[in-house]
């Protein structure tokens, strides 16, 4: 569904993304490991058309979008959450989850969002600051399964997060696979990242360093302690 090949970026002078190359299939749940600053996160803004200068191929189901602009790379069915999670303090609940345009067609109801996660119904006319960390997450991932996108890539769904609403994210994203949706997940927690995804990629310096599928991460747990510096 998605092929990254030899991606570079640069925040202005900087050169962060070196050649990284990646593929998911449509319906896999993939993550990408690494630690603080290895451009996990540069890599899903280069994806999503964000970073100024980039070069390489983004491949989505063949069509090329590393010249498109984010509005395009959007409209084409990629939708990104963003670490900060971007929820408008000032707006409602439900005047968040009503934001983005709809891409495509297929995107959840609103009712279908509600059952996905209850607190965002009951919390509809709050506003988003008064939101815990946990209802936030769901809101960011509620308002882009409005817009019928098929890729979604979270970039750490659970960082400062509660264990319990670790586990229901987790539960949340392992739905979203039964449902057929396609999930590139950034994170930093292996042991939560092996709970949901297929295969993992790691990063450091920049650089795809190695792919580990989820039915060999037990037996890869010492390697993966040293890349991630555990
Ligand atoms: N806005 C920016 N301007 C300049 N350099 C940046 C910017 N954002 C990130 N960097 C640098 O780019 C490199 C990759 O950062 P990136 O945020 O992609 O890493 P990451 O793997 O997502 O780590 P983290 O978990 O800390 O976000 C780092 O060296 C970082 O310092």
């Amino acid at each position: 569904m998605l092929e990254v090949r030899d991606l570079e970026a640069w925040y202005g002078e900087s050169h962060v993304l070196h050649k990284v190359s990646f593929d998911i299939r449509e319906g896999e749940v993939v993550t990408i490991l690494g630690r603080n600053g290895a451009g996990k996160s540069t890599t899903m803004k280069a994806i999503m058309g964000m970073m100024k200068r980039r070069q390489g191929a983004v491949r989505l189901r063949g069509l090329d979008l590393i010249r498109a602009t984010p509005r395009a790379i959007a409209k084409a069915g990629i939708a990104f959450c963003p670490e900060d999670r971007g929820i408008y303090s000032s707006l409602t609940v439900e005047e968040n989850l009503m934001l983005p345009p709809e891409v495509a067609e297929g995107g959840m109801s609103v009712a279908e969002i509600h059952q996905l996660f209850p607190n965002l119904a009951e919390r509809r006319r709050s506003q988003g600051t008064r939101l815990s960390g946990g209802e936030q997450q769901m809101l960011a991932i509620g308002r882009i399964l409005r817009t019928g996108a098929r890729l979604l890539m979270l970039d750490e769904p659970t960082e400062g997060l509660a264990p319990v609403i670790v586990q229901q994210i987790g539960a949340t994203i392992r739905q979203l696979k039964q449902r057929g949706y396609t999930v590139l997940l950034v994170e930093q927690n292996f042991h939560f990242a092996a709970t949901v995804a297929d295969r993992h990629y790691v990063m450091d310096h920049g650089q795809v360093i190695d792919m580990i599928p989820n039915a060999e991460i037990a037996a890869n747990t010492a390697k993966l302690n040293s890349y991630l510096g555990v």
